[in-house]
């Protein structure tokens, strides 16, 4: 029997996995898109997710942030409630300033200090009153993260964060995000398709390919992350599992 899986409960203790997902499918037009996954984060854990564009990603990224209806299975999806979710775009309220963005909907009495201290955390002290269209993209970004970082979720879901930023920011987003995932070790799903970034943050990898998990690896160079030959191997593994001949 198929039975919807958004029953989301609460993570029960600190050893029980952060995310459990059993079985997971979604169909559209007749053609699966996830197809039977199952997986479990450990609480804490950094995981990447790549594949082909269609493969799958943002769909399964989606089920577990809880932004689809139409994901059924025989199984279970288990996930923490305090979860956020951080796209390509900053998606910024443009008529709220900087900081009324970033604690928007929090209902704290300290909000504000909060919000200004989230901001000083990606590099934004200071810019507290400025309009979203005075910041640039990347700071843009840097206060969706703050937005996504001041509710201190348990579960931080991101696709394709960085997709849209130039090389240097991109690497500053990457430095600030560990120092952040050290701080307050949420469990991340991150979505991408840059196999370098999911090496370089990761503590697993995962592959998907028409719905389905076929790669699962571990990453276990120490950061921070140089382009070594571990580096290599594990790059050329994940670029021939996608199909791709690895040419740098
Ligand atoms: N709302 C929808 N209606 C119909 N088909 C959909 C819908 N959302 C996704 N799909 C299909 O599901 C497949 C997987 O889409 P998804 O966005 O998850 O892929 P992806 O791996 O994230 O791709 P990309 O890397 O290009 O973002 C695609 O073939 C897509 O066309």
């Amino acid at each position: 029997m198929n039975v919807a899986v958004h029953s989301f409960r609460p993570e029960p203790g600190g050893r029980d996995a952060a995310v459990s997902l059993r079985n997971l499918t979604r169909r559209f037009s007749g053609r699966d898109v996830l197809s039977d996954v199952s997986l479990d984060f450990a609480p804490g854990e950094f995981v990447a997710l790549i594949g082909k564009s269609g493969s799958g990603k943002s769909t399964l990224l989606r089920a577990i942030a809880g932004l689809d209806d139409g994901v059924a299975g025989e199984g279970t999806m288990t996930v923490p409630p305090d979860r956020s979710v951080l796209f390509q775009d900053s998606r910024l309220l443009p008529w709220k300033t900087v900081l009324q963005n970033v604690v928007f909907g929090l209902r704290a009495a300290d909000a504000d200090e909060r919000g200004a201290a989230a901001l000083t955390d990606v590099g934004l002290a200071g810019r507290e009153t400025a309009w979203p269209n005075a910041l640039s993209g990347g700071e843009q970004q840097r206060v969706a993260l703050a937005r996504s970082l001041v509710r201190e979720p348990r579960l931080l879901l991101a696709d394709e964060p960085f997709g849209a930023l130039d090389a240097l920011t991109r690497i500053k987003m990457h430095e600030l995000l560990l120092q952040l995932v050290r701080q307050r070790q949420p469990t991340v799903l991150l979505v991408t398709h840059d196999v370098d970034e999911a090496i370089k943050l990761a503590d697993r990898v995962l592959v998907m390919e028409a719905g389905r998990i076929v790669v699962d690896r571990p990453v276990t160079l120490a950061h921070p992350r140089a382009k070594d030959a571990g580096f290599g191997t594990l790059r050329a593994d994940l670029l021939s599992a996608l199909g791709v001949s690895d040419a740098a």
